[in-house]
């Protein structure tokens, strides 16, 4: 059986999926799993092709203490104990920078320009391109694909685009890229099946994950986004701030002597829902915990994500439909509840007992705009534009190594 495996190394969590390639390049899922809780409650849960589980495996904190060890731990799960042997490779690459605006097939020369972003996405990008150039040096033949969370954002209109400041720092590639456009570009995707009303309108799509951003679609494209440069702006995250005062930063700088490794270490491992609470990234525990800190920890996520979706409707000039995925927004009640509660100015009406369980579409009969919870799948995505590159933009080549 010809196999394509994707790999979604997530700011908390390492994503994999496996699948069948069938007949005229239809894909077949075989394997879906994850490595979540990374930093709080390592667990790898895997299931097959009709959902049976193929693994629930709990590690203390210290066995997977980040990224990298979860990698080795799924990877070594894949190889050795499922003798998965894919045709190809299809990777998550958060930052793709201003020079690639779709899918590409990956050489030593792709790594190279890659690598230029590492410092944009320190929590995402070395992991992304660990794998890749493992298997680049072991497997020289074997197919292997880049998606870009920034791709789907690259049409965005210059004022969507642009910081205030000097031209050339445009030019040089300091520009508003926005991310999660893999998880956006499924979404996008599946409302005309969900939803085919709202589909071709104005829709904000809130990923809250442990990474969060949210994105106004208008007739399925991205128009804007709450990320920007570096997936630090918009929403508060599990570690990161989300949109904060420049001079925050150069106070910590000036008065309080950081370092830059220090202050980018800060925004990405140190703050947002952790920081706030002082007791956790994970929104599970902090829903589970009674203490204060965590309540305003909660309490800021749902208000910051109130706050943008009236930025996003300004940029829509009104609102059609609204729809929750990714970690939080698919499995959270409460925040979806307390999300929706704050949107009711701009016409959403919760239905309580749809969203108690976790229906498609939450919102009453009488909400002005229908709000919808929609899982994500960037994994799925992944391994369609990696198909699709194989089918096109290798025909001709010789059959695919396989890895072994
Ligand atoms: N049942 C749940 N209730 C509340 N939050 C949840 C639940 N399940 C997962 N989450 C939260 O989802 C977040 C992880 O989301 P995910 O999209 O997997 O993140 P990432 O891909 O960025 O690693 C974590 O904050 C986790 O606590
Ligand atoms: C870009 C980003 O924040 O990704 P994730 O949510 O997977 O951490
Ligand atoms: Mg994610």
């Amino acid at each position: 059986m010809d196999t394509i495996l994707v790999v979604n190394a997530g700011s908390s969590s390492v994503k994999f999926q496996v699948y069948s390639i069938e007949g005229e390049g239809t894909l077949r899922r075989q394997i879906k799993g994850q490595m979540d809780g990374i930093g709080s409650r390592p667990r790898l849960r895997a299931g097959g092709a009709s959902g049976q589980s193929l693994a629930d495996r709990a590690y203390p904190i210290e066995a997977v203490p980040d990224v990298p060890a979860a990698m080795a731990v799924a990877g070594d799960w894949l190889r050795n104990e499922l003798q998965v042997t894919p045709i190809a490779v299809g990777h998550r690459v958060v930052h793709g920078g201003p020079d690639y605006s779709r899918p590409v097939l990956i050489d030593h020369g792709v790594v190279s320009r890659l690598e230029r972003f590492v410092s944009l996405a320190p929590l995402h990008q070395p992991h992304n391109l660990a794998p890749i150039r493992s298997l680049l040096t072991n497997f020289p033949k074997l197919p292997q694909v880049a998606c870009f969370d920034t791709a789907f954002h690259r049409n965005h209109d210059a004022v969507a685009d642009h910081y205030a400041i000097p031209h050339q720092l445009h030019a040089e590639g300091v520009r508003r890229y926005g991310f999660h456009g893999l998880s956006y570009e499924y979404i996008a995707r599946t409302l005309p099946g969900v939803a085919p009303a709202i589909a071709k309108q104005r829709v904000i799509v809130a990923h809250l994950g442990s990474g969060a951003s949210m994105c106004a679609l208008m007739d399925g494209r991205s128009v804007e986004s709450t990320m920007g440069f570096t997936a630090l702006d918009g929403l508060p995250m599990g570690t990161r701030p989300g949109q904060i005062d420049p001079g925050v930063l150069l106070y910590l700088i000036s008065e309080k002597g950081m370092p830059p490794s220090k202050v980018q270490d800060f925004l990405y491992r140190e703050c947002g829902l952790k920081g706030l609470s002082g007791i956790s990234n994970d929104m599970r525990e902090l829903e589970a915990s009674d203490d204060p800190q965590a309540r305003l920890a909660i309490d800021y996520f749902v208000y910051r994500i109130a706050l943008n979706a009236g930025m996003l409707a300004a940029a829509l000039q009104g609102l059609d439909a609204f729809v929750f995925t990714a970690g939080i927004g698919e499995n959270s009640e409460s925040i979806r509840a307390r999300v929706t509660a704050r949107l009711e100015w701009l016409g959403a009406v919760l239905d309580a007992g749809e969203n108690a369980r976790h229906a498609r579409l939450i919102s009453h009969a009488d909400s002005r705009i229908p709000v919808y919870v929609v899982p994500t799948d960037e994994e799925l995505m992944i391994a369609q534009h990696t198909l699709s590159l194989l089918m096109n933009g290798q025909s001709h080549n010789a059959r695919p190594e396989r890895v072994s």
